[in-house]
């Protein structure tokens, strides 16, 4: 079979296996173009199909949640965890409660994961999960039986040494209490089994603030690279969660200009840049009120847009935090004519192919992938459970240091492995080959 035949071989068998799969093709069909030349170059690599065997996940569950709403009614959703790799560590990865959650998104996600956690150095394997159930509008009282009932299918399958799930979107610190609770009822045992705990329970501290903050330092080192620094950047952030919040707290710290946060119903501006006080604001009243952004505009500051995006504005730096394909083309021809320099990944697989082909190709951008700015979330989970298994617990100045000393390592493997001709960094090719590598050597010395 000639080169061109095999990896065409290899799209095909993936579009046959994973029929209207949409993200899933997509996020393999992203990391199978970089890897392309190390899979022609490594005969063994193809004799062990090692793509293949890669991207099938190691196994499936799938299972009803059924539980009661504060009416009495009973509710149905569908929960999902994905455990693609374990190659070299537990299944580690998030949990989400999103009306769009499907097989194909939490299996782009699981699959993704795998390089991510690889990329950390730590001994992290890849999975996800998550529930098409939608909390918003729901009681608390909801939520915690949405998650007990959850928990009540997913305890078997999960382990502090066999999978370790933690926080995605909307799951947070009190779904991640509900569904502790659930587990350590039916278990009798305190066990890491969950990472993003409250802090009196085993919880890491600056696990919550890992993810934004990691953003932030990776982009420093990206900076770095063209003699340039945050301060006086200005950025715009989409998403108004965890990792945005946490991402415009600490781009505020390191003397940046923060335009924009958003949401799933419009966009919240502050042309002057919101300031730290703003933020706290925004964190406390997460999840409390219904639209926090746009009561922030009403009753504080900034100009609330229904239905907009903030991938119009002027900006030097582009930060999406919200969700998978939330940029597309056109968002990013905008971003290119408006100067902004880089974009840097908060979300995973926040760009559509073409948004991520018309950026990565761009002499006057800089792109980088989720899977190495936002791999300081799980890295930090991987020290919750170091710290779970020796009973210990670790300070926030040792966790930050951490956090730092890891970030720089992912930016190192990523200018290592993706070189340009021109002496650039390919941020996406660096991040797929690096992780591919570490996986691809996994696989072969244990054999078949
Ligand atoms: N929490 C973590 O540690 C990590 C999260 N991520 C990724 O970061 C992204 C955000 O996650 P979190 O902040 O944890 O979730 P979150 O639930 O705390 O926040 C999600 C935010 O995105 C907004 N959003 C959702 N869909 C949107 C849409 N279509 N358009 C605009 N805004 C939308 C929500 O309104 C909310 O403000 C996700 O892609 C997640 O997979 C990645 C690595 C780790
Ligand atoms: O902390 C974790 O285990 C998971 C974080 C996560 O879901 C992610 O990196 O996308």
């Amino acid at each position: 079979m000639s080169n061109n035949d095999y990896i065409q071989s290899l799209h095909e068998r993936i579009e046959k296996n994973n029929p209207n799969q949409s993200e899933f093709i997509q996020a393999v069909t992203e990391i199978l173009e970089n890897v392309s030349d190390e899979l022609l170059e490594n005969e063994e690599y193809q004799r062990y199909r090692i793509f293949e065997r890669l991207t099938e996940p190691d196994r499936i569950v799938r299972f009803k949640v059924e539980w009661l709403d504060d009416n009495g009614e009973a509710q149905l959703n569908r929960g999902w965890r994905v455990q693609q790799s374990n190659l070299i560590g537990p299944y580690k990865g998030g949990l989400r409660f999103h009306p769009t959650v499907s097989e194909s998104v939490i299996k782009f996600l699981a699959f993704e994961q795998c390089f991510k956690n690889a990329l950390t150095g730590l001994p992290l394997g890849g999975g996800k999960g998550g529930a098409d159930f939608d909390p918003r509008g729901r009681s608390d009282h909801e939520i915690m039986s949405f998650c007990q009932a959850f928990m009540t299918e997913l305890y078997r399958h999960v382990g502090p040494n066999t999978d370790v799930p933690a926080g995605d979107i909307n799951v947070g610190a009190r779904e991640i209490g509900f569904l502790y609770g659930q587990y350590r009822k039916i278990k009798n045992e305190f066990a890491g089994v969950l990472t993003g705990k409250a802090v009196g329970m085993g919880g890491a501290l600056a696990r919550t603030e890992a993810t934004g903050y990691g953003v932030i330092y990776f982009l420093e080192h990206v900076l770095a690279e063209q003699s340039q620094q945050l301060d006086g950047k200005r950025i715009a952030i989409s998403g108004a969660g965890n990792v945005a919040l946490n991402a415009a707290q600490k781009a505020i710290e390191k003397g940046a200009t923060v335009i924009s946060l958003s949401n799933s119903r419009g966009l919240l501006c502050k042309e002057q840049g919101f300031v730290k006080s703003d933020i706290d604001w925004l964190i406390k009243y997460d999840n409390v009120k219904d639209n926090t952004l746009q009561e922030f505009a009403e009753t504080k500051d900034g100009q609330w847009s229904s239905d907009k995006k903030p991938w119009q504005l002027r900006c030097d730096i582009a930060i999406p935090c919200a969700t998978q394909n939330e940029l597309d083309g056109q968002d990013a021809k905008a971003l290119l004519e408006n100067g902004c320099q880089v974009v840097i990944c908060g979300a995973n697989m926040p760009c559509t192919s073409d948004a991520l082909a018309l950026l990565n190709s761009s002499n006057d951008c800089i792109y980088v992938p989720g899977k190495a700015s936002n791999a300081g979330g799980v890295a930090v989970s991987g020290l919750e459970m170091s710290q779970n298994a020796q009973f210990e617990r670790f300070s926030f100045e040792f966790v930050d240091q951490k956090l730092q000393d890891i970030m720089k390592h992912i930016h190192d493997q990523c200018v290592e492995c993706g070189q340009t001709d021109e002496k650039q960094t390919d941020y996406v090719k660096g991040a797929n080959v690096a992780g591919f590598h570490i996986l691809a050597k996994a696989m072969l010395a244990q054999g078949v």
